[in-house]
């Protein structure tokens, strides 16, 4: 994406060398994870897998990885994926350049159809491989299946003159989900991964940033977590230091003074609007952390920025 991130984005932590670890304080690492297995035990976590986090292989499959173990522990994970540079990468190929506003990508007829061939075709099911042979149960959707996410065009009023609208192209708002093909597949056992693609009234298909497709899902399911998995230690103040901590209020404030910009206004809109909707708990964290998704879970570390209502 285009925007510029605060200083300390471009820094990914290193994976840890954990051979020197001795196996009784392996044992003890794993005994701690108790209260946190017990606490969301047939709990729905909503997992947002930013495109920006996918890009390294080994993060991928410790990422299938983590997915698979929460839901053998008994916990129901669901994936919405997203995919933004590996569109940006296919857009190349036929030389065409993504354009965005206020974090979201202009949609025209061309650009649709590579959108809905890199996310449903190839993102979606690199994710649903991956969590298969780390030995899950994956099953990939779009918003059509089961007709799960219904969708109009979006209208983009401008954000400093407010008389001017954007014309997104095909770019959707969420009209409604139907969780019912998500709980039927959680019953059975399977682990959904969502391509935030909608259709409309007229059987029309919409791109949706994924953020709000994950944030709106964990609304209608009543998840208990949301994690949005992105590319930046979470969210950052104007010297690039991290915000662990921020309510509706101190979230206005960084939206008035431009400290959120980009891919960040979309994910921080939607984490707070879950938040707001009665999900327990919001966090935007380092995907590019080895196993960000059990340390934020299973463990007491204080990890990425959690988003609260109030
Ligand atoms: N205040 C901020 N803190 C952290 N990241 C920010 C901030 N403002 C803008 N960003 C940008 O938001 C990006 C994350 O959003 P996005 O590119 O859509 O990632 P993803 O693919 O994970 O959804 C960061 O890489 C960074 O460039
Ligand atoms: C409307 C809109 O912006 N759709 C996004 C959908 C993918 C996405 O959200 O990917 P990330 O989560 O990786 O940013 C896009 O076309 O890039």
């Amino acid at each position: 994406m285009s925007n510029e991130p605060p200083a300390a984005a471009a820094a990914a932590p290193a994976s840890p060398d954990l051979s020197h670890v001795l196996p009784r304080d392996k044992a003890e690492i794993l005994a701690q994870a108790l209260p946190y297995i017990r606490k969301f035990h047939g709990k729905t976590i909503v997992i947002k897998y930013g495109g920006n986090a996918m890009t390294d292989p080994a993060l991928q499959q410790d990422f299938a990885e983590d997915v698979v173990l929460l839901k053998l522990v008994g916990m129901n994970p669901v994936v919405v994926h997203g995919g933004g540079p590996q569109i940006d990468e296919a857009l190349a190929k036929v030389g065409k350049k993504g354009t965005f506003i206020q974090g979201m990508r202009v949609t025209d007829e061309e650009t649709m159809e590579v959108v809905e061939w890199v996310l449903a075709g190839q993102v979606q099911q690199d994710i649903v491989g991956l969590i298969n042979a780390a030995g899950g149960k994956a099953v990939g959707l779009t918003g059509r299946d089961g007709g799960m996410i219904r969708a109009r065009k979006i209208k983009m009023v401008d954000k400093d003159d407010p008389s001017k609208e954007h014309d997104m192209g095909q770019v959707g708002d969420i009209v409604s989900i139907d969780p019912s093909v998500v709980k039927a597949l959680q019953d059975d056992q399977f682990i959904p991964v969502i391509s935030p693609l909608g259709f409309g009234e007229q059987n029309e298909n919409y791109n949706i940033n994924a953020d709000v497709v994950a944030g709106k899902l964990a609304e209608v399911l009543s998840a208990e977590k949301l994690v949005l998995l992105t590319n930046t230690p979470g969210v950052l103040d104007k010297n690039g230091r991290l915000l662990t901590d921020l309510t509706a209020r101190e979230i206005d404030e960084l939206f008035a003074d431009g400290t959120i910009s980009g891919g960040m206004l979309p994910k921080i809109a939607s984490a707070l609007d879950a938040a707001k909707s009665g999900v327990n708990s919001v966090h935007i964290i380092d995907g590019r952390v080895p196993h960000a998704l059990l340390l934020e879970i299973l463990t007491e570390q204080a990890f990425g920025t959690m988003i609260r209502s109030h």
